[in-house]
């Protein structure tokens, strides 16, 4: 066995650990069931005959009753067993599927900014499944054939050794057939799984882009993708079917050898008195059992393997890298809590991953119950600074504080708790409205709901919906428009009273007469709170404390909205474009 399946083995009983008694009690007593009642009637025909040929009544009589015995006890403890071992293996895949979903929630956003919601998906399903399939089928099967494999050949030990040897030597030739085939079926399945998932991302991007895919009808582009991923999957699981003929006419060239030896010696010896009839017929029922076990053995333990690729992505997903509970500081300054601004970079830089640095440098900072605005060209790195201050990434180089204390002084909960945060991209989950403003505070009144409804100046539109608070929103909230989705966000936001607010580019999505309306319920609300605010819109901003022009990851500019209009620098010419009635971002695209 390579090391990569010792350790996924490894991982696999790890999976277990805690079920393990139970697991292996019912595989262990399926397998021991599966092949009792073949062997026992082997024996039973042997008993039979010997009986008859003593012409014994009482004999045959007795044999009868105990087979009969035997047969009921097996038929009825066998469906218990059954039963005991599918509900084990049922509580394992709940316990795995928990255990997965729990571990997703903990994945840092890197893991998602770099990673298809579509494959990760088709690990959760397609691969879960075919590891539930390994767990109890295939594992099923391999006990099932090696107990009745192994049971049987040491009774035809016992009845004629002779037999036992020449079987056992078919039996090696067969399991070195089948071993030098379960690797590369093994490879060929997980390709397979990994092109499931690949068809899981065309799936989901086709469903998640399907406005842009009209607009632009790009269906036949997205058709040709899945075409081609489709016709990978025909040509591997051509491949592996290929494969498993090869594997299948093999062990019947075996079988017939097999068979044809037992069948030359089983004559001779009976013809020559060397062995009962008794005996002989029994011997070829249960050599039925031992050539299945080096029939099957590799087929099934190839199948084994092939189910195992699934489970190979599962743990994949399993071992990423969790969030850590707080990032370890890149610098070892001192705390100096006395000097506290409310938030701080001290020359920090950043890169993604092996990529250019995106922030270089920089440094800025927000004193209590200051509104900070971030803006500058697209690309500069104002989404970037926004992702550091939620801890979504560790620094590179520098010190991001909050009240004078380092970011790794706090956990990321503790740093989080501290903030509220309203995106460009607002998200909606599957509920009501209210669960949605909830998920600021869960344990939120209702009278508080709506305060905060009130406030962000959603309460209107939403008490004019069907159902009023208990309107369900749809599918990322498909049912509501643009601006009703951000002023949701925003009295999620306004609900969570964090002492920090951060907005990114809040209000792009209302109209000038509902951004008006919002803005003053935000101007309230900031009222003692430190906010940084991304915005291309400079009318949002004129009354910013401080105003950080950023550009290619570091401060161009800072001042107040008079002060920069002074230097008449960048923060001019995007006002000035803003004035033509341009996009801000115009100017740089
Ligand atoms: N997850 C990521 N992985 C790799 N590069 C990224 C990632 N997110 C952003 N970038 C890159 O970092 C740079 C800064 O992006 P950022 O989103 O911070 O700019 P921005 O100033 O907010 O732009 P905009 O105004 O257009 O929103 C860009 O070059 C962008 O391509």
């Amino acid at each position: 066995m390579a090391t990569g399946d010792k350790s996924l083995m490894g991982k696999m009983a790890g999976i277990f650990k805690h079920r393990k008694f139970p697991y292996m009690f019912g595989l262990l007593g399926c397998g021991f069931l599966d092949s009792g009642i073949s062997v026992a009637t082997a024996l039973m025909i042997k008993f039979i005959l010997d009986a008859i040929a003593e012409k014994s009544m009482s004999a045959i009589t007795e044999v009868c009753i105990q087979f009969a015995a035997v047969m009921i006890v097996l038929s009825t403890v066998k469906p218990l067993f059954q039963y005991w071992f599918g509900r084990t293996v049922k509580k394992i895949m709940t316990d795995l599927r928990s255990q997965l979903f729990l571990h997703m929630t903990k994945l840092p956003i890197s893991y998602y900014e770099n990673s298809h919601s579509g494959d990760s998906i088709s690990r959760i399903t397609n691969d879960l499944g075919v590891m539930e399939r390994a767990l109890s089928g295939n594992v099923r099967s391999v006990i099932s054939l090696i107990v009745s494999g192994v049971g049987s050949a040491v009774i035809m030990f016992f009845l004629d050794w002779r037999f036992a040897i020449a079987m056992l030597v078919m039996g090696i030739l067969s399991a070195f057939v089948n071993a030098r085939f379960a690797k590369p079926l093994r490879m060929n399945s997980l390709a397979i799984q990994k092109n499931a998932g690949i068809q899981s991302e065309r799936l989901s991007d086709l469903i998640a882009g399907t406005q842009v895919n009209k607009m632009y009808q790009m269906s036949d582009r997205i058709l040709r993708k899945y075409w081609e991923s489709n016709g990978e999957l025909t040509k591997l699981s051509i491949a592996r079917t290929k494969k498993s003929a090869y594997l299948n006419s093999t062990n019947y060239l075996l079988l017939w050898i097999n068979n044809g030896g037992a069948f030359t010696l089983g004559t001779f010896m009976l013809i020559n008195g060397q062995i009962t009839i008794g005996n002989l017929l029994s011997i070829i029922l249960l050599l039925e059992n031992v050539t299945n076990l080096f029939r099957n053995l590799g087929g099934f333990w190839a199948n084994l393997q092939s189910s195992l690729a699934g489970a190979d992505r599962v743990f994949e997903l399993l071992d990423a890298a969790e969030e850590p509970e707080r990032y370890i500081a890149p610098s070892i300054e001192k705390n100096d809590a006395g000097a506290a601004c409310m938030i701080e970079f001290r020359g920090c830089s950043f890169a993604y991953g092996n990529k250019d640095r995106v922030l270089d440098g920089l440094n800025c900072k927000a004193k209590q119950g200051q509104l900070v605005a971030l803006v500058g060209p697209s690309g500069g790195g104002k989404s970037t600074v926004m992702k550091l201050l939620l801890g979504f990434y560790p620094l590179e180089q520098g010190e991001l504080r909050i009240e004078g204390k380092r970011f790794s002084d706090h956990t990321l909960a503790e740093w989080r708790e501290k903030m509220a945060y309203v995106s460009q991209d607002t998200y909606l989950f599957e509920g009501t409205i209210a669960d949605n403003i909830r998920y600021g505070r869960v344990n939120a009144t209702m009278e508080e709901v709506v305060a905060a409804a009130q406030a962000a100046f959603a309460h209107d539109f939403i008490i004019a919906q069907a159902d009023g608070y208990n309107t369900n929103v749809g599918e990322r909230g498909t049912r509501l428009s643009g601006g009703q989705k951000q002023r949701i966000a925003i009295a999620r936001a306004l609900l969570k009273n964090a002492p920090i607010l951060l907005l990114d580019e809040a209000t792009s999505a209302l109209d000038s007469e509902s951004e008006q309306a919002v803005q003053q319920g935000l101007e309230r609300l900031m009222k003692g709170k430190t906010t940084v605010a991304i915005a291309h819109r400079l009318s949002t901003i004129k009354q910013a404390d401080v105003i950080y022009v950023i550009d290619k990851g570091k401060i161009a500019e800072q001042g107040t909205h008079d002060e920069l209009l002074k230097t008449g620098s960048v923060y001019t010419r995007l006002l000035q474009s803003q004035e033509r009635n341009c996009d801000v971002k115009a100017l740089y695209l």
